[in-house]
C-alpha cells in the first residue's frame, strides 16, 4: 500500500541515493541493490514515510535511472526524484532545489541507512523544531582508537570519550542548510560539515544501531539478518 504524507507536517526528507557504491562491491548502484528482495532505497524511503511529521520526501537518484526510481517508489510513497551529481553535496543540493515551499525543517538521509527507524526522523527533527540549528545523531565510539602515521606505526591512542560516530538523518533549519550548500567550496560527505565551516552549532541527538550505513558487504550481510530476523 502506498504511505500518504503528511500535507501539514513541516519536515522535507533529502535522500541522496546516487552512489556508485564501490565499497560494497562491483554491481549496480548501491540504493538499488536488493536488501531481503527489495532495493535499499525501498527500505529507506518506507521508513522516512512512516515518520508523521514528514511533509515531503526528495530522492537523488542516480542520472540514468531516474525514471527507473520513479516506477520503483510510485507504490512506497509520493516522493519526487531528481538527478544526483558526482559527489554526495551535488546530490543533496539538487534533492534540496526541488523542495516546495513550505517545510521549514529539512532533513538530509543517505538511503544506504535503509533500516533508520521512523522514531530517529522523529527526534532529529523534534530537535530542529526546539529551536536548534543543526542536528545530529550520534553513536558513542566503542572500539580503541589509535593514530597510525602512513606506515601504521602507532602514535598514540586517542581520547575516544569527546569522539562520536555520526549517522543520518541530519537535521536543519531551512535557511541554514540552503546557505551552507550555496557557500560550499570543497566538497564534503556530511552536510553537517557544511553548516560547522558557516559557524553554525550542530548539536548531537542519540543515534540508532539500526541507522547503520551499508557500506562493505559485511553491512548488506548484517542489515538483511537483522531484517529476515525480525531483530
Ligand atoms: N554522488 C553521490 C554519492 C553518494 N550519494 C549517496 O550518499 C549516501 C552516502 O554515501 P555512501 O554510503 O558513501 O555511498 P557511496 O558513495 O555510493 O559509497 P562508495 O563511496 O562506497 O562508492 C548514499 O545513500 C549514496 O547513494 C549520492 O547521492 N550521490
Ligand atoms: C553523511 C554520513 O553518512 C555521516 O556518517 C557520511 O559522511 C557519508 O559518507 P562517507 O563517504 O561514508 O563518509
Amino acid at each position: 500500500m502506498t504511505a500518504q504524507l503528511n500535507p501539514r507536517g513541516d519536515v522535507a526528507v533529502l535522500v541522496p541515493a546516487a552512489g556508485a557504491g564501490v565499497r560494497l562491491g562491483p554491481g549496480a548502484p548501491k540504493a538499488l541493490r536488493p536488501l531481503a528482495g527489495e532495493p535499499l532505497l525501498v527500505h529507506a524511503v518506507r521508513r522516512i514515510a512512516a515518520a508523521p511529521s514528514v511533509h515531503t520526501i526528495v530522492v537523488a537518484a542516480p542520472a540514468a535511472d531516474v525514471e527507473a526510481v520513479r516506477g520503483m517508489l510510485a507504490s512506497v510513497a509520493p516522493v519526487t526524484v531528481v538527478a544526483g551529481g558526482a559527489e554526495r553535496q551535488a546530490s543533496v543540493a539538487a534533492a534540496l532545489a526541488a523542495v516546495p515551499v513550505g517545510p521549514e525543517i529539512v532533513l538530509v538521509h543517505d538511503a544506504a541507512r535503509a533500516l533508520t527507524p521512523p522514531e530517529l526522523v522523529e527526534s532529529v527533527a523534534e530537535a530542529v523544531r526546539a529551536g536548534h540549528d543543526a542536528v545530529i545523531p550520534v553513536l558513542p565510539v566503542v572500539d580503541t582508537i589509535k593514530e597510525v602515521d602512513a606506515g601504521e606505526l602507532v602514535l598514540g591512542t586517542v581520547d575516544r570519550s569527546a569522539l562520536r560516530a555520526v549517522q543520518t538523518p541530519q537535521g536543519f533549519r531551512r535557511s541554514v542548510l540552503a546557505a551552507a550548500h550555496v557557500a560550499a567550496s570543497d566538497p564534503l560527505t556530511d552536510d553537517a560539515g557544511l553548516v560547522e565551516k558557516q559557524g553554525v552549532s550542530v548539536v548531537c541527538v542519540p543515534g540508532s544501531e539500526y541507522a547503520l550505513k551499508v557500506t562493505r558487504p559485511f553491512d548488506l550481510a548484517l542489515a538483511e539478518h537483522l531484517l529476515t530476523t525480525g531483530a
